[in-house]
């Protein structure tokens, strides 16, 4: 069974508290999620195994901890996920990118799938699927389908915030993938938004409402 990683950092719940809040304005909004990103995916990596280098400092020869060379790519879902895309590259920067795109239709709540580029050898890398927002769980379960269809075997989602809907979608799909979570919300409202939530996240980063 997959892990369900729920962030207690201190620095992390601070900034999701200023996320929520309905006066803060796209450039703050932007920018804090790329922050929380970045702390996200500092944890979702935590798991990178470690290799033994033989190297020179100015004073003598040591050993030193460096990543084994594993692939790795980061695939926002778009458009809110392109938001966390600049902070987990802060940790992981020779990742590669794939986009995919979905939105899920207001009324039906189902994804709806537009668009998907992903690097030509994204089955051999090690994926970290970004997007603020695990609502229902439609959009980042088809995602991750998307993914495994393209041959993709290691995969880790990474959100903002969750509801609990949205979770046991995940785990009941792909219980195969870990899921980092900044914060885990009450549930969903009747428009299949989370509460107490932070809006939509989409409008929000890119100012569009
Ligand atoms: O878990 P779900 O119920 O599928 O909801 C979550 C999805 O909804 C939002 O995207 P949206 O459809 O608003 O598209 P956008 O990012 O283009 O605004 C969000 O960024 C997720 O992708
Ligand atoms: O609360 C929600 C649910 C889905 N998408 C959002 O952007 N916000
Ligand atoms: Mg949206």
């Amino acid at each position: 069974m997959s892990k369900v990683m729920v962030m207690d950092h201190p620095l992390i719940q601070h900034k999701i508290g200023l996320i929520r809040k309905k006066e803060t304005g796209t450039k703050d909004f932007r920018e804090t999620i790329s922050e929380i990103a970045m702390m996200i995916c500092y944890e979702a990596t935590r798991h990178l195994e470690l290799a033994d280098v033989q190297i020179e400092t100015p004073i003598c020869s040591t050993t030193v901890k460096e990543i084994k060379g594993r692939k790795m790519a980061i695939v926002p879902i778009l458009r809110a996920g392109l938001g966390m895309v600049d902070g987990a590259l802060k940790m992981i920067p020779a990742a590669k990118i794939g986009h995919i795109g979905l939105y899920r239709d207001p009324e039906t709540l189902k994804p709806v799938e537009y668009y998907c580029k992903l690097p030509a050898d994204c089955a051999e890398r090690e994926v970290f699927v970004v997007d603020p927002m695990l609502a229902t769980g439609g959009s980042s379960v088809a995602a991750i389908r998307m993914l495994k269809e393209k041959g993709c075997k290691k995969i880790h989602f990474l959100c903002i915030i969750a509801a609990p809907e949205g979770v046991k979608a995940m785990q009941e799909a792909h219980p195969d993938v870990d899921v980092y979570i900044g914060a885990l919300d009450e549930h969903l409202n009747e428009h299949g938004y989370i509460v107490p939530g932070l809006g939509d996240a989409g409008d929000r980063i890119f100012g569009t409402k």
